[in-house]
């Protein structure tokens, strides 16, 4: 599915305008269906959006908010995703939605990618809105190069659902929503900033494995159209 570039002047102006769009997507979904699914990305490029949206007039009762990937590490550990959102977007008016999260206090990472799966079923089938985020290395949710589940991960017949992932560069086990969660939001975006991340970009858009660089897995097979939110 092709691929929009909407590119803006700062990230200032990038976080009003994804903020429109996702609320408008929302509140829709809530007119359509009464509630609303909303999938989001951690790392330090959404937190300007998030604090953007969080003041966005909605009925947020009715939105269900999860992460497309978390660290295996509780909420109150300075890089957990869910530390990002509880901080900047679960504020204001946003403060009143659900919020489901990936990361569970069980034993091992696997078990925690079950009760993730479980915990996580009713919602995303599929999502109203997925945001991705793209590392330097070419990684989007928790698919990262040379992963240890990068197959499993990017197989189109992986059901929905959480899976673990480990890698050089990801630091902690990581816990990450399969492509079939995502590829398929009602309005999947891809936001990046800065002119690294263009480039980087650049290069996904070329020939090449996925495995290299598995942004390159969404660009190439998701099902929805990529809207892509860029700022310098
Ligand atoms: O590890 C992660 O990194 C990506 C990109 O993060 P950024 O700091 O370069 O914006 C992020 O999308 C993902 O959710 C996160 O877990």
């Amino acid at each position: 599915m092709a691929a929009t570039m909407h590119a803006f002047a700062n990230g200032a102006e990038l976080a009003r305008n994804l903020a429109d769009k996702v609320a408008a997507s929302l509140s829709a979904a809530i007119d359509a269906r009464g509630a609303a699914t909303f999938a989001v990305s951690g790392g330090s490029t959404p937190k300007l959006f998030f604090q953007e949206l969080s003041a966005r007039d909605l009925d947020w009762t009715k939105v269900t908010i999860t992460l497309v990937d978390e660290r295996f590490v509780a909420a109150n550990n300075p890089r957990s995703n869910h530390l990002l959102v509880a901080e900047n977007l679960l504020r204001n008016k946003a403060e009143a939605a659900n919020f489901l999260p990936l990361y569970q206090a069980a034993g091992s990472v696997e078990e925690a990618a079950r009760l993730a799966t479980s915990a996580t079923a009713r919602i995303g089938n599929p999502f109203d809105v997925a945001i991705l985020g793209m590392g330097g290395d070419g990684h989007t949710a928790s698919f990262f190069p040379r992963g240890s589940n990068l197959k499993v991960a990017l197989d189109p017949n992986t059901p929905r659902g959480i899976i673990t992932m480990e890698a050089e560069g990801a630091g902690e086990p990581r816990l990450t929503f399969t492509f079939s969660s995502l590829q398929d939001a009602k309005l999947l975006v891809l936001h990046i900033e800065g002119e690294s991340k263009k480039d980087v970009l650049t290069k996904a858009q070329s020939a090449g494995d996925e495995a290299e660089m598995p942004i390159r897995a969404i660009l190439r097979r998701a099902a929805s159209p990529v809207e892509i939110y860029w700022a310098p």
